[in-house]
């Protein structure tokens, strides 16, 4: 596939979580509303950033162990899950916000003829739900949440999914995302990344081994220009 003209990249894939919406305010809502069932602390956005990133299944477990113990039994897991669920699809987006210039660069990209993707942890009717509240649904050709695909990131068939999906090809791919989970997702597909310093993830962003790191997405399309250049 040829690329369009002025871009290195002709299908541009984004995380959700941390890297293209802002939405520790409602995770942690939702979050706090299990921990305090559970008879726990809340956990404040700081902490949040760091428990986010596998999907809310684990961040639960992480919030759980964080304030206390950690929480084995499946059945009990289940329950806290159906009710971060129940809670947090009612409450979707009282708080997160697309990060600055985010949307602004998507449209950029778009109307330069690139494809736009989302390749998400979070489960696929909360990640629809947040899109259309956003007004951002129709931005993208495919948006591909964690229990869509048979495994999802860090397993490289969840990015490989959205990019078919897409109607793009891998070779001229790019991965922007703001996790561990992301990097390795990428690395292991054979896709550059690219990682924003702004999002959720205990390791900080210039030690995660991303390509590029930008710490704001006004700085993305030199980035991509940038990282095309080294792998020519
Ligand atoms: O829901 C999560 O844990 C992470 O979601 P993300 O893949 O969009 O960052
Ligand atoms: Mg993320």
């Amino acid at each position: 596939m040829s690329l369009p003209a002025g871009l290195p990249f002709s299908s541009i894939v984004f995380d959700l979580d941390g890297t293209l919406v802002d939405t520790a305010p409602d995770l942690a809502a939702a979050l706090n509303h299990v921990l305090d069932h559970a008879g726990r602390r809340p956990v404040d956005l700081q902490e949040v950033r760091q428990l986010v990133g596998r999907g809310a299944r684990v961040a639960i477990e992480r919030g759980l162990t964080l304030t206390g113990a950690p929480e084995e039994r499946p059945e009990i897991l289940d329950d806290y899950f159906a009710r971060f669920l129940a809670y947090y699809g009612d409450n979707i987006c009282a708080g997160s916000r697309p990060f600055p210039n985010a949307v602004e660069t998507v449209e950029t990209f778009r109307a330069q003829g690139a494809r736009t993707g989302i390749c998400t942890n979070k489960p696929q009717v909360l990640t629809d739900g947040l899109m259309r509240a956003l007004n951002l649904a129709d931005r993208f050709e495919a948006i591909v949440g964690a229990d869509s695909v048979p495994a999802r990131k860090p397993d490289p068939g969840h990015l490989f999914e959205t990019i078919r999906r897409m109607g793009g090809e891998p070779a001229s791919a790019v991965l922007i995302g703001d996790s561990e989970t992301d990097v390795k997702t990428a690395r292991a597909a054979g896709i550059p990344v690219i990682a924003v310093s702004f999002g959720y993830t205990v390791t900080p962003a210039h030690a995660l081994g991303a390509d590029a790191v930008i710490d704001d997405f006004a700085e993305l399309a030199d980035a991509l220009a940038r990282l095309a250049r080294s792998a020519a």
